[in-house]
């Protein structure tokens, strides 16, 4: 290389931090588009502050206004009723990226440490102004505010207070006000009002009040109080790891030995297959993992493949359960009639547990509104969180659409008012960007979506039958009822005879064809 190329690096060789890069790459934590833009805000915070309670054991109450004061710019204020955040970590929770309190093999909404940095990141970029927060926390039982106004340093990827104060607070939480321009509300599907809709029919346990741009105030009310139980921490399980996993773990460590590593950091890791992975590799296990070579780390990858193991363990997933999603649609959609199904655990690329859930609600308020007409909607979530963009590509509706309706008395699924909830549950939901919008379509997940989608729709099969049964009864019946004493009575007229009481034998008539239609016997 010339040495004029080579002073180049002595010039221009420079770091990148987090917000740097994210700050030209918008994109990449969700930011497209002016809708997109400000349901990605909502999601953030929203997950952010179910989170925090859950965690602290609170029912989750979210306050949310909304502000047009200009053409596209907007004034969002969050408040919930968490645990709060302690002083010292407010400026690194919403001016660093990367930080967080979830870096574990955990089935959490937040995972990354990017969500409200990236918020305050747009809100900063589309508008230039800081933010305020201001947060209660509960130390040694007194309750402490304090309120700060912060701007994010974008070269250092931290956070610089223009102002701090002591405030009285009347309950622990957070409040966080944030300006934004290049975003838009919308009543959408892919809009903030519809984002918060889905989150409430799975999050039950929930309240969110939300004052919209346009003046409306929708109150949606907790349908449960049984606040989830926290997901444990799982091991990740052998089937699952990498080279480039085992690696990283043996760096790591603070194990003396590579079994031991193996033991304590992987689920269902024995003695037993210590020997057995060690007969099958070759490789010396008592060995000291800071000497792990690639090579051993790829033969152990390959070897646990061939081996036999537990399924993974499945104390790490919650899912939210056949009675809370029903609780959850029943307040929302305010159906004639629900079914909901959770499967038990399977895995997919041969290591990774997860659930998946389906439930349908029929009539009533299901289904979306197009024009003056209600069709079908299938409503996607991933660990409870709803997913509202890049539908086509996501495997719930692939598996979805792949359902033949017709067999479960649906003709046209298009123009029927009927909503189909699924969620999957995992430590791993496989998305298929960085966005986390859609599930990749990896076969077992596929297959388990269509096996939980198929049995609600049995059910609501049943009912629809039982109803049109109920209806043509009623008509039968009807005609019975207008004839049948016309004719008894013509025919004693006939007979010179009086007409018999006829009441008891009308009633066996009708109840006999409402059974027969239902496939039922009389006797039963
Ligand atoms: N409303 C809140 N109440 C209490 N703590 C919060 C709140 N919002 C954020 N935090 C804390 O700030 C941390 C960083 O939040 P952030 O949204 O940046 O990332 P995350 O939730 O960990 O992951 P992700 O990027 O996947 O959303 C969280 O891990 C949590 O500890």
């Amino acid at each position: 290389m010339a040495r004029q190329a080579l002073d180049l690096f002595d010039e221009g060789f420079q770091e990148l931090t987090p917000s740097e890069f994210f700050r030209k790459n918008k994109q990449m934590l969700g930011f497209t588009g002016k809708i997109r833009s400000l349901t990605i805000v909502f999601h953030e915070l929203i997950t952010n502050s179910f989170d925090a309670a859950e965690e602290a054991g609170i029912l989750p109450e979210i306050k949310i206004d909304l502000k047009r004061i200009g053409k596209d710019h907007y004034i969002l204020r969050h408040q919930d009723n968490g645990p709060g955040i302690p002083e010292k970590y407010i400026p690194k929770v919403f001016c660093t990226m990367f930080a967080g309190s979830k870096f574990r093999n955990i089935q959490s909404r937040g995972q990354q440490g990017l969500g409200c940095s990236g918020c305050v990141l747009l809100s900063q970029m589309t508008t230039g102004k800081p933010i305020k927060v201001i947060s209660g926390t509960r130390e040694n039982g007194e309750l402490k505010g304090v309120k700060m106004t912060l701007k994010m340093d974008v070269k250092k990827n931290q956070g610089l207070i223009l102002e701090k104060e002591e405030v009285e607070v009347e309950d622990t939480g957070v409040c966080i006000e944030l300006h934004f321009k290049d975003v838009s509300y919308s009543l959408s599907e892919q809009g903030a009002y519809e984002y918060i809709r889905r989150t409430m029919i799975a999050n039950p346990h929930a309240k969110i009040i939300f004052n919209d741009p346009t003046g409306n105030r929708y109150v949606f009310n907790r349908a449960s109080d049984v606040i989830p139980p926290m997901p444990k921490e799982v091991l990740p399980h052998p089937w699952g790891v990498t080279a480039d996993d085992l690696i990283f773990m043996a760096k790591h460590t603070d194990k003396r030995r590579f079994r031991s590593m193996l033991t304590s950091n992987l689920s269902r890791m024995s003695s037993k297959k210590i020997k057995e992975l060690e007969e099958l590799t070759g490789i010396d296990l008592n060995k000291r993992p800071k000497d792990m070579k690639w090579e051993e780390a790829e033969s152990i990858v390959e070897a646990f493949k061939k081996m036999k193991f537990m399924s993974p363990p499945t104390s790490g997933l919650i899912p939210i359960g056949e009675e809370q999603i029903e609780k959850g649609m029943r307040e929302i959609l305010q159906p004639e009639f629900t079914a909901t199904v959770t499967r038990k655990p399977k895995t997919y690329r041969g290591g990774i547990a997860f659930v998946v859930e389906a439930g349908i609600a029929y009539g009533g308020n299901s289904g979306r509104m197009v024009g003056d007409q209600r069709k079908a909607e299938i409503m996607r979530f991933a660990n409870r969180v709803p997913l509202t963009f890049d539908a086509g590509s996501c495997a719930i509706t692939e598996g979805v659409k792949s359902l033949d309706w017709r067999r479960y008395g649906i003709r046209d699924l298009e123009n029927t008012p009927l909503t189909i909830f699924v969620n999957i549950v995992s430590t791993n939901v496989p998305y298929l960007s960085t966005g986390k919008q859609s599930v990749a379509p990896e076969p077992e997940i596929l297959h388990e979506i269509r096996q939980a989608t198929m049995i609600a729709a049995r059910k609501l099969y049943k009912y629809l039958r039982k109803k049109k049964a109920a209806k043509e009864e009623a008509e039968r019946a009807k005609v019975f009822e207008t004839y049948v004493p016309v004719i008894i009575k013509q025919a004693a007229l006939l007979a010179e005879r009086e007409a018999p009481d006829y009441r008891e034998l009308l009633d066996t008539v009708t109840r006999r064809a409402k059974l027969e239609i239902l496939g039922e016997s009389l006797d039963e």
